[in-house]
């Protein structure tokens, strides 16, 4: 048979509710080069730009890598009830901004979250039925070690900190959905693109789906 005439199904464009996609790995793994990888090939998935007080590194930009606050400033967000989760980690405070990500969600916009794993917990309590997550582990603790230091973008102390804390970052792998070994950038990119797309598949997000497939079975020729 030949379709001239594409289902909504067909084309994608059955109403869904939007999903949160977490990503998470020992710091160094290489969520960040993924998610930006990511955020460039889908234009249906935006950031989910966190609140944090460590200080800006060399190329990131305030509102788009991080929304770079002072601890007062975040202290206050907090006691409003402005963050659907929060953490420290190594030292500073990170947290997700409530107001983007829940109107959003509605409309059927997808989130790209890089976040730790106690923030991944919190969302999950919260949101467990939007909610994707995905660990990325690196081929071995020395590649980890070479990233961390070939990004050249923390002192020496700083890298030792996260390589000190990598063992027990990978210990919560069970927490996830899904996990990827981050060798081969290409293919780990391939990867976590059909986890995102099998995840927008899901009969429970698709809203759209009830009406069309009534249509579908209405009584008829
Ligand atoms: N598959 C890969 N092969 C080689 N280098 C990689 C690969 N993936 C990422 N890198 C490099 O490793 C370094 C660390 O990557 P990235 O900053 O994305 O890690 P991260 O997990 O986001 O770390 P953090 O939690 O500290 O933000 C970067 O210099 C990046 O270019
Ligand atoms: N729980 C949260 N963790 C977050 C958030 N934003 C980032 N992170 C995690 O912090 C570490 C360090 O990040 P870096 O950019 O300083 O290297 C890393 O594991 C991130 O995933 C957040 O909003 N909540």
């Amino acid at each position: 048979m030949v379709q001239t005439d594409p289902s909504p199904a067909s084309t994608g464009t059955l109403s869904r509710r939007g999903l949160m996609f977490i990503m998470s790995s020992p710091s160094g793994a290489g969520k960040t080069t993924i998610s930006r990888m990511m955020l460039e090939h889908d234009p249906h998935i935006c950031n989910s730009v966190s609140c944090t007080t460590r200080p800006p590194r060399p190329g990131e930009v305030d509102g788009k890598d991080y929304h770079f606050v002072t601890q007062e400033q975040f202290d206050r967000m907090a006691e409003d009830g402005d963050f659907l989760e929060w953490a420290t980690v190594f030292g500073h405070s990170y947290a997700t901004p409530k107001a983007q990500v829940k109107a959003g969600l509605k409309d059927g916009q997808d989130y790209l979250f890089d976040i730790d794993w106690q923030g991944t917990q919190q969302l999950y309590q919260k949101l467990e039925r939007d909610v994707v997550r995905v660990f990325l582990l690196p081929p071995s603790i020395e590649e980890l070690r070479r990233r961390l230091t070939g990004r050249g973008t923390d002192s020496a102390e700083v890298i030792a900190g996260r390589m000190e804390r990598a063992r027990s970052e990978i210990s919560h792998w069970d927490g996830y959905d899904y996990v990827v070994v981050n060798d081969d950038i290409t293919s780990c990119f391939e990867q976590v693109k059909k986890i995102l797309a099998a995840e927008r598949l899901r009969r429970a997000r698709q809203t759209g789906l009830i009406g069309f497939v009534r249509e579908l079975m209405q009584p008829g020729d």
